[in-house]
């Protein structure tokens, strides 16, 4: 199997407690980024204590509620069985040094995204409402995209976090773009993380990471609940007809800011 591509490895941390995935720098090509998916039964609870890392809470489904022992937001999410419920959900960021805490008020589905972080900053609930929501693209590569985390929003040190939901016989994350060179103002070195979720869950989709001199060049068959790293290079996804995709992404790097550069060889397919 890719070395860039993950399946669920669900082990019980405690009762009521899943760890689906876990992406840290030992197990993982990435530097910058790090991620867990945790599902937690109704009442368990999940606590931990970040070091120089922050971390953004997004409540993929379900209801929960989360503390940081100073502030608590309490009965937060707003999908509750599936996030192909399509609205923004709530989430919450919480900065370095700090102890969390997240009670399941129903069972829930949970992201975590952390990146690394020295200078703390105030622990912040990001509403559902406080989501920018972005119609992209044309023809079949039309995305429906949930801001969580952008770089225009100065709540965080270095993560970054947005929703995508790509439908039936389209494509995204395209034509395909990278940003792993640290060269502003032209293109920025983020780390990349994809989530992704299915509709209905038996389908899949494809992803390709290549760089330019194809030292790096996989194409994986993703499926529903799966995760794939993007240490570098183009990312992009297409989705069978049929199937509606939806993914998370994670993104962070030396500087907190999004500037990709898309594959001169395809970029025509933006001036049509
Ligand atoms: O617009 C899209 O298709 C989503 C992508 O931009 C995705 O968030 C990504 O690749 C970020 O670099």
């Amino acid at each position: 199997m890719s070395r860039l591509l993950r399946k669920p490895s669900n082990i019980e941390q405690s009762n009521g407690v899943t760890i689906v995935h876990e992406v840290k720098k030992e197990n993982s090509p990435l530097q910058y980024v790090e991620f867990r998916i945790v599902e937690l039964d109704q009442n368990a609870k999940y606590t931990e204590v970040l070091g120089k890392q922050e971390c953004c809470i997004v409540a993929l489904t379900g209801k929960i509620s989360v503390t940081d022992g100073e502030q608590s937001f309490n009965n937060i999410g707003r999908r509750m069985e599936t996030v192909f419920e399509q609205r923004p959900t709530d989430s919450v960021y919480i900065s370095n040094d700090r102890r969390f805490e997240i009670k399941a008020v129903s069972h829930a589905r949970i992201a975590l995204c952390y990146s690394p972080s020295e200078n703390q900053l105030p622990t912040r609930l990001i509403k559902a409402e406080d989501n920018t929501v972005e119609r992209r693209g044309k023809g079949n590569n039309k995305r429906l995209v949930f801001n969580i985390l952008p770089d225009s929003d100065p709540s965080a040190n270095s993560v970054l976090v947005v929703e995508v939901f790509t439908e039936s016989g389209n494509w995204s994350s395209y034509p395909p773009h990278k940003h792993d060179r640290d060269n502003l103002p032209n293109e920025s070195l983020l780390e990349e993380i994809y989530y992704h979720e299915m509709n209905p869950k038996q389908g899949f989709v494809f992803q390709r990471v290549y760089n330019d001199d194809r030292s790096l060049d996989e194409t994986m068959t993703v499926e529903h609940g799966n995760v794939v790293l993007v240490p570098e290079g183009y990312h992009p996804v297409g989705v069978p007809e049929g199937y509606t995709s939806y993914y998370l992404n994670v993104m962070a790097g030396p500087k907190r800011t999004w500037k990709f550069y898309n594959d001169p060889d395809h970029e025509w397919i933006l001036e049509r």
